[in-house]
């Protein structure tokens, strides 16, 4: 039917007019003798034709065929103007209109001349036909004071937000300059103003002589469209800087903070958020964003000096605390009294999938070790935290960050879980494992203590001397270590390793303190606040709980110990914030149980934020 030569299988007097008039016409052209050959099929009634043939007999697509023809056309014959001056000669029939007799179709042709979208399509077409594209600009004066600066004048339309940037006066001169631009604000996106930029009159008002807060108050008041004459910076500054991204490690607010150069410009940020740094060119104060709204404005930031700085005035400031944050455990009441038995004997074997399984690292000993206050001198001493606790008050304002996806081919990250005593993490990981035990595990530990009868070395705990115990905190070989009834406990790097070499994910609970010695390139751990609901919510949901203490077993939950455990899960987040990847609060079991499970596997399948020292040492390697 159609050839890739569509005159190929014509007539001889189509084929001439197919190469005469293919420029003119070509495409209408094709489409009428394609449908003069579907006119036959569709007279057969052969199927599918019928719809082509009404599809290619549209009106609009002989409109757009006809539109596409004269436009071919056009392009070949390249037209000029007749003339140049088309609303001249509209003007002149019109005054000669005026003068011939009247009849309906002079009064016709005078209105369609006089119609205003006619006149302008005359303009535009005048326009065209003179190259009159460039504004014309008047002659610069002959006499021009050699010492004159050149100025410039800059109009920006005001809109809801604000002009996106900051001005200062000149220490010596007196000048009002543009101080900074932020990032993706108006002045910005204008690209008209840089900073260094002397202001030398708003909207038609001199500035000389006036106080920054003055020149911030006309624009304030100005609405619409603002005039800035200024005097150009002659270097206007050049943005080299790397995006970098960050996690805040501290908590910042502009608005409380009487040294920001302009708190309205100021970006307020918790702990753990992460940061696009867009411009590190000011020594105090940083552009960034947040990470999640990479279209926003930028904000004022603390740098990384000055934050330090802040921080360290601010601790300074506080009276001394003794590091309360961490209480051993919740208070003591009546119940059934803890003896070695009761201490060792929690619920370690379940059957799943047929089979029965073993639960490590679950036992009461080893919690109750986590809770004591006295972690053990070398421990504190290798640490650096003394009794452990609040040791993060200043450390570094920004941790550098970059995307890390875990490949399917790379071992498991660590999942970490935290969280105030009794809020349930022992629980929650326990169903975890249970649910699908071929998947998630838990660490054995290690111990000083002598084997039970009834143990086995590397199923209860990992059992080892002191020496070898100690040998492996001074070889940074321990993620967490206690001691309880003059025993050391603890969980071991390696230990972890041996679970995530079975390919599977190792589920950890730590306190918030431990935190930093597991996050490292090795594990990458993804840790997991589990936060308690409200106190009226809790109420309700642990009516049955049972929670352990230093000295008691299944010791019912008092209205006071869950005010304590909101407290404490307040003062983990402050403190610790940063670390937690994931909060979940822990309201009813089942709710938190399938958000931990989502949480974990968007851990090890989706990007995360991770420190950009993870990802290097990996490259490295
Ligand atoms: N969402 C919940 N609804 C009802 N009861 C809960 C919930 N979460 C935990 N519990 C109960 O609260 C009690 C304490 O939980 P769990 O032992 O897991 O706390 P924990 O955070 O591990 O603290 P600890 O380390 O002191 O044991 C348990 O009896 C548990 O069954």
């Amino acid at each position: 039917m159609i050839q890739s030569d569509p005159g190929a299988d014509l007539p001889d007097k189509d084929r001439k007019l197919s190469t005469a008039d293919h420029v003119e016409n070509g495409l209408s052209r094709i489409l009428r003798l394609l449908l003069q050959e579907l006119s036959l099929f569709y007279s057969r009634d052969v199927s599918g034709v019928s719809l082509l043939y009404d599809l290619l007999h549209s009106p609009w697509l002989q409109a757009l065929l006809k539109v596409y023809g004269c436009l071919q056309e056009f392009r070949e014959k390249k037209p000029v103007p007749t003339t140049h001056c088309a609303q001249q000669l509209s003007r002149e029939v019109v005054e000669q209109l005026h003068e011939s007799p009247d009849s309906l179709e002079i009064q016709e042709l005078r209105q369609i001349l006089q119609a205003p979208h006619y006149k302008a399509l005359l303009s535009a077409h005048d326009t065209v036909a003179q190259k009159d594209f460039e504004p014309l600009l008047p002659p610069l004066p002959d006499s021009l004071p050699g010492d004159e600066e050149a100025t410039r004048i800059v109009c920006l339309v005001k809109n809801q937000q604000p002009l996106g940037a900051t001005i200062k006066r000149h220490e010596i001169t007196g000048d009002i300059l543009v101080a900074r631009v932020i990032h993706g604000g108006l002045v910005d996106r204008s690209g008209l103003l840089y900073a260094g930029d002397k202001l030398v009159e708003v909207n038609g008002v001199s500035v000389e002589g006036l106080e920054p807060e003055q020149v911030i108050h006309i624009l304030a008041m100005s609405q619409g469209t603002v005039v800035f004459k200024v005097v150009p910076v002659s270097d206007p500054p050049v943005s080299g800087w790397r995006t970098v991204h960050v996690r805040a490690m501290a908590e910042y607010r502009p608005r409380e903070d009487p040294a920001i150069p302009c708190a309205d410009a100021g970006l307020p940020f918790r702990k753990g958020d992460v940061l696009q740094v867009v411009d590190q060119s000011d020594a105090l104060w940083w552009q960034a964003r947040r990470a999640s709204e990479p279209a926003a404005c930028a904000g004022l930031i603390p740098s990384a000096h000055l934050l330090r700085r802040k921080q360290r005035e601010f601790w300074w400031s506080q009276p001394y605390q003794p590091h309360t944050c961490l209480k051993p455990s919740i208070c003591e009441y009546d119940y059934m009294k803890i003896d070695e038995k009761c201490v060792e004997a929690d619920k370690e074997e379940f059957v799943g999938y047929g089979q029965k399984f073993f639960l490590a690292g679950f036992r009461r000993s080893l919690r109750l070790c986590r809770r004591k206050s006295h972690r053990g001198q070398l421990w504190a001493s290798l640490r650096g935290t003394g009794t452990g606790g609040c040791c993060t008050a200043v450390g570094t304002p920004y941790e550098e960050v970059a995307r890390y996806q875990r490949h399917p081919a790379d071992r498991h990250r660590l999942v970490v879980l935290v969280g105030p005593s009794g809020v349930g993490v022992n629980e929650l990981r326990r169903r975890l494992i249970e649910f699908n035990p071929s998947h998630f595990q838990s660490a054995v530990p290690h111990t000083t203590r002598s084997p039970k009868s009834y143990e086995m070395n590397g199923r209860e705990y990992h059992y080892v001397s002191k020496e070898t115990f100690e040998s492996l905190i001074y070889s940074h070989r321990m993620l967490e270590c206690g001691e309880y009834k003059g025993h050391l406990y603890g969980t071991s790097v390696d230990a972890v390793h041996t679970v995530l070499d079975e390919g599977k994910i190792c589920v950890l609970d730590l306190e918030p303190q431990d935190i930093q010695v597991a996050r490292t390139s090795e594990l990458k751990p993804y840790v997991i606040f589990i936060k308690p609901s409200s106190m009226s919510s809790m109420k309700q949901s642990r009516k049955n709980a049972r929670i352990i203490t230093d000295y008691f077993v299944d010791m019912k939950l008092q209205d006071e110990d869950l005010q304590e455990m909101e407290e404490l899960a307040q003062k983990m987040e402050t403190q610790f914030g940063q670390f937690f990847d994931h909060v979940i609060v822990n309201d009813s079991f089942q709710d938190a149980c399938a958000q931990l499970l989502s949480a974990i596997q968007r851990a090890q399948e989706d990007p995360q934020w991770v420190p950009a020292t993870w990802i290097s040492s990996d490259t490295e390697a």
